[in-house]
């Protein structure tokens, strides 16, 4: 209950008055219906069928005074009257209703642009240890079910409140059968308790079972390729009828639930009536007009109880939702990075760098402070517009030295420096803009060349996008598709060959003309000749940017103006290729042999 309230709050800062003007139009309404039905009373006791005076104990002296009009005029005045508030009550129910679905749009909008930009805000540490698919499972599946959640609780204070009203009502005809009424439907409550508990627990396996559908799917749609050329079609399709056949168990187990506890209201109202009925005739005499009260007074009262039940149920079921998104939001804002401080808000200009990046006895490392040391004790220097290339072994820390420098981690100790200032949260966002980044596996949308491009430069005209592909060697390959620069390429760029699409990332990188271009081993997985282009590329920006190499290939980096050999985490080596590659006994030219033998 806690969590649903922590969310209706925010609907109410979010929404403000108009919720509360539709909770008083909802008062309004049901006070309407009320009283459309109380005309009900004098058009009965007029058909005499019953006599209101004789039913219960209140004086109507309202009827008496109808009952001196001549009958014809009577029957006018109040057919008519029962008209307009029947009339006057549905369009303000069809206003509330419009007016409802609004407050809810608006608040599902407003949620799920929240939840987003938190996420995005978070360190890219937070991401790390994240799966993607979880996130995805949280931002659809379970977002969806927290919007359905406040729904069910709005229709729930909306029925609170009719049934409240529909109370006072019933007790203005008949306090001791209302009283009745409602002792029944309070030991009926206590006794249903445990619906609304098995209820919250089924909607646990709900979020555990969602979970594993969005995360296997994206896991076996991401790696379809292996699967198709492994053979391994029936094994996933047994993964997911396995995994089907529990959330089908799941579902009728909570259907079951829902329709046991309707049954059970339904059920105990017509024995309850029957019973009421009975003893009130057999034994207490009760007059027809009285027994036909009683009906009137359950009919009303009953169904609201088992809806509020219902209600109760289904909400109950969308609570494990509510708290994986608090806990989703909590985590967001442990790991929030620093907000980009503006003088006048606006966002900072990119910098562009003179002299250089420096890393001063830097330590890092992922896990708890007992974990060995991923970097340590680094000291380098960038000089900016030189190209510099990081080498050594797999798992040495080139990658985990990368993101220090573009600010995605912070040291555990020691200090990044640019130009000579600290890297803090006053420079990050104006460091960040002035990178460009490739990275091994390139990431492309699912949009049109001209498209992936205009993302990073959105003003960039067409001399512009053909410059920055022929810098990255891309002008030929995009000149010779049927629609150029209109091209779809598909899903991360999946129409393009890998090569192409790690020259258009590139390009893309370079189209802003960044101070400081990054490559994250962007020609590990190329062949000799798409190799060749993209070094030929570099040797084109080679002296306009700092550029920055992370190469398995050591050809890649034949013409950097320093290599520096990284090994566990230190800098082991650095100086030009040809000095390294001279250096006997070095890593650099034990990676050199290696590379030398694999072509032999
Ligand atoms: N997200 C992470 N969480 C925990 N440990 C990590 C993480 N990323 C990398 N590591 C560890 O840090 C060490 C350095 O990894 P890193 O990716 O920086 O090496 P690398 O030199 O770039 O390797 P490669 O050339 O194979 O990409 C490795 O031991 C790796 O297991």
């Amino acid at each position: 209950m806690k969590l649903i309230l922590h969310y209706m709050k925010r609907l109410y800062a979010y929404s403000g008055a108009a919720l509360t003007i539709n909770l008083l139009g909802m008062v309004f309404s049901s006070l309407l219906e009320s009283a459309g039905i109380l005309l009900l009373i004098p058009m009965i006791s007029m058909s005499g069928i019953l006599s209101v005076q004789q039913a219960t104990s209140y004086d109507f002296r309202w009827l008496k005074e109808l009952q001196a009009m001549p009958q014809a005029w009577a029957l006018t005045l109040i057919l008519t009257l029962y008209v307009l508030i029947v009339f006057g009550q549905n369009l303000i129910q069809r206003q509330i209703m419009i007016r409802n679905v609004e407050i809810q749009q608006i608040f599902s909008r407003k949620l799920r642009s929240e939840i987003y930009s938190t996420l995005l805000a978070s360190k890219w540490s937070f991401f790390l240890k994240k799966r993607k698919s979880d996130l995805i499972n949280l931002l659809t599946i379970e977002l969806a079910r927290v919007i359905s959640g406040i729904n069910l609780f709005l229709q729930l204070v909306t029925s609170s409140l009719f049934t409240l009203i529909q109370i006072v009502f019933a007790f203005w005809l008949s306090p001791s059968m209302t009283m009745f009424v409602l002792g029944c439907g309070t030991l009926l409550a206590l006794f249903s308790r445990h619906y609304i508990h098995k209820a919250k627990l089924l909607g646990n396996q709900t979020s555990v079972l969602s979970q594993s559908y969005l995360a296997g799917i994206t896991d076996q749609l991401n790696g379809i390729k292996d699967i198709k050329s492994n053979n391994l079609e029936d094994s996933r399709l047994n993964w997911l009828h396995s995994l089907t056949k529990g959330m089908m168990h799941e579902q009728m187990e909570y259907i079951r639930l829902r329709m046991n506890s309707q049954l059970l209201y339904k059920i105990s109202s017509a024995l309850l009536i029957a019973g009421f009925v009975f003893i009130s005739f057999r034994f207490f005499h009760a007059s027809g007009p009285q027994l036909l009260l009683v009906i009137l007074i359950f009919a009303r009262l009953w169904p609201r109880f088992t809806s509020i039940q219902s209600n109760l149920e289904q909400m109950a079921a969308t609570v494990p939702a509510f708290k994986a998104m608090i806990n989703l939001q909590q985590e967001c804002t442990e790991a929030a990075e620093p907000r980009e401080k503006g003088m006048d808000g606006s966002p900072s200009a990119p910098l562009r760098l003179k002299h250089g990046l420096t890393c001063n006895n830097v330590y890092f490392r992922y896990h708890s402070a007992e974990s060995a040391h991923t970097l340590q004790e680094v000291n380098l220097f960038i000089p900016a517009n030189r190209m510099t290339a990081f080498v050594g072994r797999s798992g040495a820390g080139k990658s985990t030295l990368i993101d220090l420098l573009m600010g995605l981690m912070q040291p555990e100790s020691g200090q990044i420096l640019i130009d000579g200032e600290p890297l803090t949260t006053s420079n990050l966002f104006a460091f960040r803009r002035s990178i460009g980044y490739v990275a091994q596996d390139p990431f492309l949308y699912n949009a049109s060349i001209r498209e992936n491009l205009l993302m990073i430069q959105p003003g960039a005209g067409e001399d512009q996008l053909w410059e920055a592909l022929e810098f990255a060697s891309s002008a030929d390959f995009v000149r010779a598709l049927p629609l150029g620069l209109d091209t779809l390429i598909g899903d991360r760029g999946i129409r393009l060959s890998g090569g192409e699409r790690q020259r258009l990332v590139l390009a893309r990188a370079i189209i802003s003309k960044p101070s400081v271009l990054v490559l994250d081993e962007a020609t590990s997985a190329l062949d000799t000749e798409n190799e060749k282009k993209i070094q030929q590329a570099l040797e084109r920006l080679k002296g306009t940017m700092t550029i920055i190499v992370v190469a398995h290939r050591l050809s890649t980096i034949r013409h950097a103006d320093q290599v520096i050999v990284i090994d566990q985490g230190k800098v082991v080596q650095r100086g030009g290729f040809n000095q390294l590659a001279a250096e006997r006994g070095g890593i650099f030219g034990h990676l050199l042999d290696n590379q030398k033998e694999a072509i032999v």
